[in-house]
């Protein structure tokens, strides 16, 4: 943090912050939509009539690892051109000196088109089904059992039981996904060094043979934090969302 400051001034911390404020909209209303449909489906009842039934792990489970999947495809690009532009560690760019390699979401976007074609731009997507879809049948298995646990049965959970379950499935969805997190990240930018990695399997073998296991989680600590009051707020969006429109 204090050699981004330093480096980057407070506007490093920002970086590639625009395409994701517009694409986690579109992002989680695919996630939430396939989810809470799946689990009518599966269940043939109603979000409010599941609340007086005996919760189906099995269910949720699969509900959460289908949008997870799904949810996968719609963020491999957006998530690509992020992790792109906060890999750029220039300082901002001073007039005549060295131009950063993307000057910004839209423009790194066009440049991966051009210079690699629209699949370019799901590099690292693989890698992506295989972070999200387990941690996603993780995080919302984690939110309603932890609901579940701490509401009296055919009640509605509270606001402060959907903002504590929602906060602690965020962050056991992320420590198990950091992972593969680490990897996906390093396939995404592996374009920039024409292939450095033969696939995900040589990424790991090779990060693992040159870093040691601590490389796994790296940033795990950082992802923790923010996943707590990230996923608190988003969850309780979701429920009074639900409970207005149901
Ligand atoms: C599956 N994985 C752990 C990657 C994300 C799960 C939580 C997603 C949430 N929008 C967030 O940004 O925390």
């Amino acid at each position: 943090m204090v050699k981004t400051y330093r480096h980057e001034s407070v506007l490093g911390f920002f970086k590639g912050m625009s395409f994701p404020m517009f694409s986690i909209a579109v992002v989680n209303s695919v996630l939430f939509g396939v989810y809470s449909n799946v689990l009518v489906a599966l269940t043939a009842t109603s979000h409010q009539e599941r609340r007086g039934q005996p919760l189906n792990y099995t269910h949720v489970f699969i509900a959460g690892c289908t949008a997870g999947v799904l949810q996968s495809y719609c963020l491999a690009p957006f998530d690509l051109i992020k992790v792109r532009l906060q890999n750029q560690t220039e300082p901002r760019a001073q007039p005549g000196g060295p131009q950063p390699r993307y000057r910004g979401p839209v423009h790194c976007a066009a440049t991966i088109f051009r210079e690699d074609g629209p699949r370019g731009l799901f590099r690292g997507s693989s890698a992506l089904v295989l972070r999200d879809t387990p941690t996603l049948g993780l995080y919302f298995l984690t939110y309603e059992g932890l609901c579940r646990q701490y509401t009296p049965d055919g009640q509605n959970p509270s606001s402060a039981t959907v903002l504590v379950a929602g906060g602690f499935a965020g962050i056991a969805s992320w420590i198990t996904a950091t992972p593969f997190d680490v990897i996906k990240s390093r396939m995404q930018m592996d374009g920039l060094r024409q292939g450095k990695y033969k696939g995900i399997l040589d990424c790991v073998s090779s990060s693992f043979r040159q870093e040691g296991i601590g490389v796994f989680f790296r940033g795990l600590t950082i992802n923790s934090a923010r996943a707590f009051p990230v996923n608190a707020v988003t969850f309780l969006s979701y429920e009074y969302l639900l409970h207005a429109w149901e």
